[in-house]
C-alpha cells in the first residue's frame, strides 16, 4: 500500500475530494452519576454504548457532511469497569470509507475526576454508519485520507473488518439459501 490512500483504494467515488481523518475526529466526555448504574453499582455497559454511538455519529455526520445512520456496531469491548464519579471520553475517528458507508473507530478512556493520573483505556468499538440522503438512503461519502502511520495502520486494519463482515454475510445468506432450496424448515 502506498503512502496515499486513493479514492479507488476505498471503492469511493473518486470525484468527490477527500477529508483528512483529522477533519472529523471527535472526543465526547461525560461523568459518570448515580443513574448510570447497574445491579453491582459499576456503570451500565448500555449507557457507555449510547456514548459510543452519539461520538461515532457526530463523527460519521461531520465526514460526510449530513445525515448518517449506525448500520452495525461490532467488537464491543468492556475492558474495565466504569465507576461513577469517573470521567469518560469517547473518542471516535472515522477509519475507513467505503461508497457509502464508514467504519468509525471507537475508543473509551476512564479517569477519577478530582484526581490526575493518566486515562485508563476501559473500551473500544468499531461502528460503520451509511450517509444517508432526506429519504434515508445512502449516500456517496468522501473517501477518507488517513495522516498519521497510526491512521494508515486503523485504515488497512478496518479493511480487513470489512472483508470479514462481507465474507461472513455472504456465507450465512448462502447457508440460508441452501437450507430453504432443501426444504429445511427453522
Ligand atoms: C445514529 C442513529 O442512532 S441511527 C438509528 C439506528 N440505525 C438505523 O435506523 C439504520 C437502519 N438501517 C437502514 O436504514 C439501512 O439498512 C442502511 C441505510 C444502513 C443500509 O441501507 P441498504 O438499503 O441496505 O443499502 P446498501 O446495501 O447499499 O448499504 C449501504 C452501505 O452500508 C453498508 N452496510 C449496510 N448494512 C451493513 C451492515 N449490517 N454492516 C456493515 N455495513 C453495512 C453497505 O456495505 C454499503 O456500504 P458501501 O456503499 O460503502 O459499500
Amino acid at each position: 500500500m502506498t503512502d496515499q490512500v486513493t479514492a479507488a483504494d476505498s471503492g469511493s467515488t473518486p470525484d468527490i475530494p477527500g477529508k483528512p481523518t483529522s477533519a472529523s475526529r471527535t472526543t465526547l466526555s461525560h461523568i459518570m452519576s448515580h443513574n448510570d448504574t447497574n445491579l453491582l453499582g459499576t456503570v451500565h455497559g448500555g449507557v457507555i454504548m449510547k456514548l459510543v454511538d452519539d461520538a461515532a455519529g457526530a463523527v460519521a455526520g461531520r465526514h460526510s457532511g449530513g445525515p448518517a445512520v449506525t448500520a452495525s456496531m461490532d467488537e464491543m469491548a468492556f475492558l474495565e469497569p466504569v465507576r461513577v464519579g469517573d470521567l469518560v471520553h469517547v473518542k471516535a475517528q472515522v477509519n475507513w470509507t467505503g461508497r457509502t458507508s464508514m467504519e468509525v473507530g471507537v475508543r473509551v478512556l476512564a479517569e477519577r475526576w478530582n484526581e490526575s493520573a493518566p486515562p485508563t483505556q476501559v473500551g473500544s468499538a468499531y461502528l460503520v454508519f451509511a450517509a444517508v440522503d432526506a429519504d434515508g438512503k445512502p449516500r456517496v461519502v468522501p473517501p477518507v485520507l488517513p495522516e498519521t502511520e497510526r491512521d494508515k495502520r486503523r485504515y488497512q486494519e478496518a479493511q480487513i473488518r470489512r472483508t470479514h463482515r462481507l465474507a461472513r454475510r455472504r456465507a450465512i445468506r448462502e447457508l440460508r439459501e441452501r437450507r430453504v432450496a432443501e426444504g429445511l424448515e427453522d
